[in-house]
């Protein structure tokens, strides 16, 4: 994993325009780490205020014998963290819709989820000096803020992107013959064309199937397949993967209300793996309440915790916000914040960059395509075990022990491993047009020899 460190701003000059909220091209193992830190005069290892709210740079806390100790409150729902903070770090745990001012009074470095809005109302008057977010989207802090008073801030590009492209295709092979028919010359339109949107696109390409993207944020020319919203709209299966946006010209709250939902049917699969307001919600049950409605796929929800009963009835999958929610994702954005945490207090640093071997695969019949790679999707994850859970926690309960439920389910996600990276082993005889069905899934093959 290459250290944390990249600078993230509000784009180079030249660059394309980009919304708040958008991340420039970044991999698994960038973190977006906006820098607001200094090496304090007298030796001090806590960044330096610089904004107007500055303040005197204090030490960190004494703990022993020249011994320092980082002051960390982390969200209960960031995993690992005890084993890959940074020595001398003293962690405490919180709910992270529970996390009040009065939690800061005496912390250095606060780790949140999406959870957690992160402002002038959470921060003035702590002594925090370093915000981390263990996630790819940030519409939950106020950078600006952060910026402006000098507190350093990270977040984890990239690090859930394969988990959301798999949960993607296994909401494509698990709906009706969508798989089928995209095999067999149909399209994917992709609406966002950021890390998430470019590493679905390139997944797709690997699996052959046809993609077009949009993304107006963007240069004319970074899309290798530009299309329009409306041409998007005529797809096959439509992805959505854009961060939420309030900025004209191009927000990407409602982005798909009434009129967008109007130009779907019955045999087009829409999925929100993004950011709930980005489908209307109202508008969306409005439309699945007609008689061509598409067939809808949802992950992200507009007023979560809160689902709507009767939305959550008509779409055919229905999960709680767990696209991202593989281990490897997760503890792959842990190490991001922790990396990056080292680097602006100036500790020395090393985390392993491993996260458990996964258990070999193995595939043995000689289905058919599209079926070869349903089974291989399916014995990583299922979103319809998600979408029995969701159904379970939700329907039949009142608002806000469905609220609670719907955070419960996310607090106790099982482990759950990427497909990409595990190996498969095929029986002997294979032909190399399975082996390549199953490196285009971003599996290594390994083949039994004769008599084995
Ligand atoms: N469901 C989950 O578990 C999960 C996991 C990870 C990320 N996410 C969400 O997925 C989304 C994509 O994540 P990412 O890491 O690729 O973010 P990103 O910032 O890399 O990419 C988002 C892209 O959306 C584009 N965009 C913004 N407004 C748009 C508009 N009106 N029309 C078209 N495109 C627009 C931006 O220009 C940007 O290129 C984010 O909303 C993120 O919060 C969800
Ligand atoms: O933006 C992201 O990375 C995801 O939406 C994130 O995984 C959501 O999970 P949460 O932070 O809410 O636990």
């Amino acid at each position: 994993m290459a250290a944390a460190g990249t600078a993230l701003g509000a784009g180079a000059a030249g660059a394309p325009a980009r919304p708040a909220g958008s991340a420039c091209a970044r991999t698994r193992s960038d973190a977006g780490l906006q820098p607001g830190c200094r090496r304090q005069p007298g030796g001090s290892r806590l960044p330096a205020r610089t904004g107007p709210g500055r303040s005197a740079g204090r030490p960190l806390e004494q703990a022993g014998e020249g011994a320092v100790t980082l002051r960390v409150l982390a969200d209960e729902n960031i995993p690992g963290l005890e084993s890959l903070l940074p020595p001398g770090a003293s962690l405490r745990r919180k709910p992270g819709r529970q996390i009040r001012r009065a939690d800061l009074r005496e912390c250095d470095a606060l780790l949140v989820r999406s959870v957690t809005p992160v402002n002038a109302e959470l921060l003035a008057g702590t002594p925090v000096r370093f915000v981390g977010t263990a996630t790819s989207g940030f519409d939950h802090i106020d950078r600006e803020w952060l910026s402006a008073q000098g507190v350093a801030f990270a977040f984890a590009p990239g690090c859930n992107a394969n988990s959301v492209v798999e949960y993607v295709l296994c909401a494509i092979a698990e709906v009706d013959d969508f798989l089928e028919r995209l095999l067999a010359g149909g399209r994917v339109g992709i609406v966002g064309y950021g890390v998430i949107g470019r590493a679905l696109a390139a997944r797709l390409a690997q699996l052959g199937i046809a993609s077009v993207a949009c993304d107006p944020w963007l240069a004319p020319g970074s899309i290798p397949h530009p299309a329009t919203l409306a041409e998007i709209l005529a797809c096959d299966v439509i992805s959505l993967h854009t961060s939420l946006v309030d900025t004209a010209p191009w927000p990407s709250r409602h982005l798909l209300a009434a009129p967008e939902l109007a130009a779907l049917n019955s045999g087009q699969l829409l999925i929100n793996a993004a950011r709930g307001p980005v489908a209307d919600n109202a508008a969306l049950l409005q439309c699945l309440q007609a008689p061509d409605a598409p067939a809808v796929v949802l992950d992200v929800w507009e007023k979560e915790p809160r689902v709507e009963p009767a939305l959550l009835q008509r779409v055919r999958l229905g999960s709680a916000h767990i696209a991202g929610y593989s281990l490897d994702g997760k503890l792959a954005a842990t190490r991001v914040l922790c990396q990056a945490l080292a680097k602006v207090f100036e500790l020395e640093y090393s985390p392993s960059t491993k996260s458990g071997a996964q258990a070999a695969l193995a595939l043995d019949s000689a289905a058919s395509v599209p079926d070869t790679l349903r089974s291989l999707l399916a014995a990583r994850y299922r979103v319809a075990d998600d979408d029995r859970l969701l159904r379970e926690a939700v329907l039949g309960c009142d608002t806000d022990t469905a609220a609670g439920n719907f955070d419960r389910l996310r607090k106790q996600y099982r482990e759950r491993r990427e497909l990409a990276g595990s190996q498969v082993q095929l029986p002997a005889g294979t032909t190399t047009a399975l082996e390549r069905w199953v490196t285009a899934l971003g599996c290594t093959v390994a083949v039994a020899k004769d008599g084995a």
